[in-house]
């Protein structure tokens, strides 16, 4: 009798996935990127809030929602949460990167190439979003997004401070 789990088949006996799934996977993947960011302005005249740049991000979110025929604002208040949850990554990891240098990145990525790979899953979050709105908007949201959430949590290893921005992000998804 084989064993279930095995290496040869690890996912036969996975659970289906939330119809959230994608949505909570990008907003992880756009959290995934504030490493980069921290490490781009780490030891650099560069600050970790930028307001003019996350104007235009929720500019071009809201132009892309109102394209795919999604409520703009909606879609703005929801990106408003991604960027808070950025800045917690980055906020903790200077913190990290200061209570112990050692920890600090060697390595300086280009913030305007890490900022064309955030554009990327941006407008990709922005289709799962306007793809889900009927789920988004069902008394089934949370639950949904909850059991998303535990899964993309095992699934990407993330550790607390990703965990807990990860929670942030996802605040207004069912609606505030
Ligand atoms: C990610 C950045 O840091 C912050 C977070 C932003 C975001 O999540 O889009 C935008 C500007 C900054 O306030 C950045 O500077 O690009």
């Amino acid at each position: 009798v084989p064993v279930s789990g095995t290496a040869a088949a690890p996912h036969a006996t996975a659970p289906s996935l939330s119809a959230l799934h994608p949505v909570v996977e990008l907003a992880a993947e756009r959290l995934a990127t504030a490493d980069l960011v921290a490490a781009a302005k780490w030891g650099t005249d560069s600050p970790i809030d930028d307001p003019a740049r996350e104007q235009q991000v929720l500019d071009n979110v809201a132009a892309q929602a109102q394209q795919l025929g999604a409520d703009p604002d909606e879609i703005r208040v929801i990106f408003r949460d991604q960027i808070e949850a950025n800045k917690i990554v980055q906020r903790g990891l200077f913190q990290r990167w200061t209570d112990h240098p050692d920890d600090a990145p060697t390595t300086k990525p280009d913030l305007s190439v890490v900022r064309q790979e955030i554009n990327r899953v941006t407008s990709a979050l922005v289709e799962a979003l306007a793809t889900t709105t009927d789920d988004r908007g069902a008394v089934t949201c949370r639950p949904e997004l909850l059991l998303a959430a535990l899964q993309v949590h095992h699934e990407d290893h993330l550790d607390a401070l990703h965990t807990r921005a990860l929670a942030r992000a996802l605040r207004s998804v069912c609606g505030s």
